[in-house]
Formats: structure tokens, C-alpha cells, sequence
């Protein structure tokens, strides 16, 4: 057998704050072994693009839980050319604007609106093991709460400092102090809400990527990825 043999159905999690690097390994990861790849902050970014498009006030928890059915969200897992639609329309690049990110913490500490995501995305890593498929999910809670049983689990950090330089590069921002400040703003949010906060868990193995470069990281997480499948092998 080889090591992508024992990497079929694997499901490698990964959580940590706003900036770790966590869509960039995972897609690198989901690249280097032959894996489909999920964004579940896309999911909550896709949502919240919806609530903002029809108007909703996202500060009413009780108005954006009674619309959550509401959109149909679908995500493409290829790490290559992952895609998101609402009700069909590509809203890739929409859901990465100002509007969206200012309001996504709210909308993502909606009981309902973790519910309903939540199940989705069990159901997309249960479609990809299905097809024997292994897969690499994202986010702030798929150590703890949508894959808690995952064979590989990570909790990706860098300092505030790195985080800031990373995400000021790749949106061309000189301002880097007002970029920090937003990612504690999303952290302090995302971390202190009342239902799945982003949370570190002794079982996750933590990784500072703040020395690393990207390519490092995906070979450090590729590493472990094959350690795991060549367990589940023996
Ligand atoms: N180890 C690294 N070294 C240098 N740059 C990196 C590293 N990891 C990621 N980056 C860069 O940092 C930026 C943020 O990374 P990425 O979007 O993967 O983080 P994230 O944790 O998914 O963020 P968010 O939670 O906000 O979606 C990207 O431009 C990415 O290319
Ligand atoms: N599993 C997840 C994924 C994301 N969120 C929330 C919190 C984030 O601020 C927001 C956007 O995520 P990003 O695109 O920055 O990774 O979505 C969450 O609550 N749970």
C-alpha cells in the first residue's frame, strides 16, 4: 500500500485564529496528498452575505435565526478551484469584502445558523469518505464540535504581529496596524461567543507558524497526515 493509500477517507482538522494560515495549508495539504478541501468560514462568510443582501439587521439574532434555511449554499471541494455559490450565484469574491467580514461574527454566533452549517458540513465530509475520498476541513470549531473524532487534528497560531504582515500583503494594505486591530476585533469575538468559541484543545496539536514559511508548514502537516494513514494502515 502507499501513503496515499492510507490516507483515503482521512479527515485532518483544522482551527485556529483569523490569519494562521489555515485555507493556505489546508489547500496545500488537500493538494499534496490527493484530498478534497472545506472552508467552512466561507460557509459562514456566504451566509452573512445572503442576511446583508435581503437587508437583514445581523445584530438580531432572532431575525437572522428565523431566515437561515433560507439561502442554499454550496461549496466545491477541489483544493485546486474551491468554489462557494448562494441560491447558484458565485459570491466567492463578495464574501471576502469589508461588509461581509465586519458582520460575519454575528451572524456566526447564531445558535441556528452553527446548527444548520454544522450538519452541512458532516454531510460533506461524509460524501467525500464516501467516495473514499479523504478531506481537510477548516474553521473555528472542527477540532471540537464538526469532527472531534478526525485522526488528525491541528490548532494553527502565529503571532498577532505575523498574522497582520500576511493579511496586509495579500489584500495590498500599508496600514497594518488597522489590520491587526480588525483580526483581534474577529479573535476576541470568535473566541468569547457563548456556542462553539474558538477554543484550543489538549488533543489538538498546536503549530506556531509564526518562524515557518507556507511551504514548511504543509510539509510539516503532509508529515503527519501520512504518520496517521500509516497507522490506520498497520
Ligand atoms: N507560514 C506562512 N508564511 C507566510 N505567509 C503565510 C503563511 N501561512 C499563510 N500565509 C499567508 O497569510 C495569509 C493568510 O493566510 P490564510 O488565509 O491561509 O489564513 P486563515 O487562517 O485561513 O485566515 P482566515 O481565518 O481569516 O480565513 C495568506 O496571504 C497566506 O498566503
Ligand atoms: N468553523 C467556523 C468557521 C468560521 N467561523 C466564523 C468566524 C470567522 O470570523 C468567520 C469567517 O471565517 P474565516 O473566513 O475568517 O476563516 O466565520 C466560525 O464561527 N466557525
Amino acid at each position: 500500500m502507499s501513503v496515499q493509500d492510507g490516507n483515503q477517507g482521512i479527515v485532518i482538522a483544522i482551527d485556529g485564529p483569523s490569519g494562521s494560515g489555515k485555507s493556505s495549508t489546508a489547500k496545500g495539504v488537500a493538494r499534496a496528498r490527493d484530498l478534497r478541501y472545506l472552508d467552512t468560514g466561507a460557509m459562514y462568510r456566504a451566509l452573512t452575505w445572503w442576511m446583508l443582501d435581503h437587508g437583514v439587521d445581523v445584530e438580531d439574532a432572532a431575525a437572522v435565526a428565523a431566515l437561515v434555511e433560507q439561502p442554499v449554499i454550496e461549496m466545491g471541494t477541489d483544493p485546486s478551484a474551491p468554489t462557494v455559490t448562494v441560491d447558484g450565484r458565485d459570491v466567492a469574491a463578495e464574501i471576502r469584502g469589508k461588509d461581509v467580514t465586519g458582520s460575519v461574527s454575528a451572524v456566526s454566533a447564531v445558535p441556528e445558523a452553527r446548527a444548520l452549517l454544522v450538519r452541512t458540513q458532516r454531510e460533506v465530509i461524509e460524501a467525500a469518505r464516501r467516495e473514499s475520498a479523504g478531506i481537510v476541513v477548516e474553521g473555528r470549531d472542527i477540532t471540537t464540535v464538526v469532527a472531534p473524532e478526525a485522526p488528525v487534528k491541528l490548532f494553527l497560531t502565529a503571532s498577532p504581529e505575523a498574522r497582520a504582515m500576511r493579511r496586509s500583503k495579500e489584500v495590498r494594505t500599508s496600514d497594518v496596524a488597522a489590520t491587526q486591530a480588525d483580526l483581534a476585533r474577529r479573535d476576541k469575538l470568535d473566541s468569547s461567543r457563548a456556542h462553539s468559541p474558538l477554543t484550543q484543545t489538549a488533543d489538538a496539536t498546536e503549530l506556531d507558524t509564526t518562524g515557518l514559511s507556507l511551504d514548511e508548514v504543509i510539509g510539516l502537516v503532509v508529515k503527519l497526515a501520512d504518520e496517521a494513514g500509516q497507522a490506520r494502515q498497520a
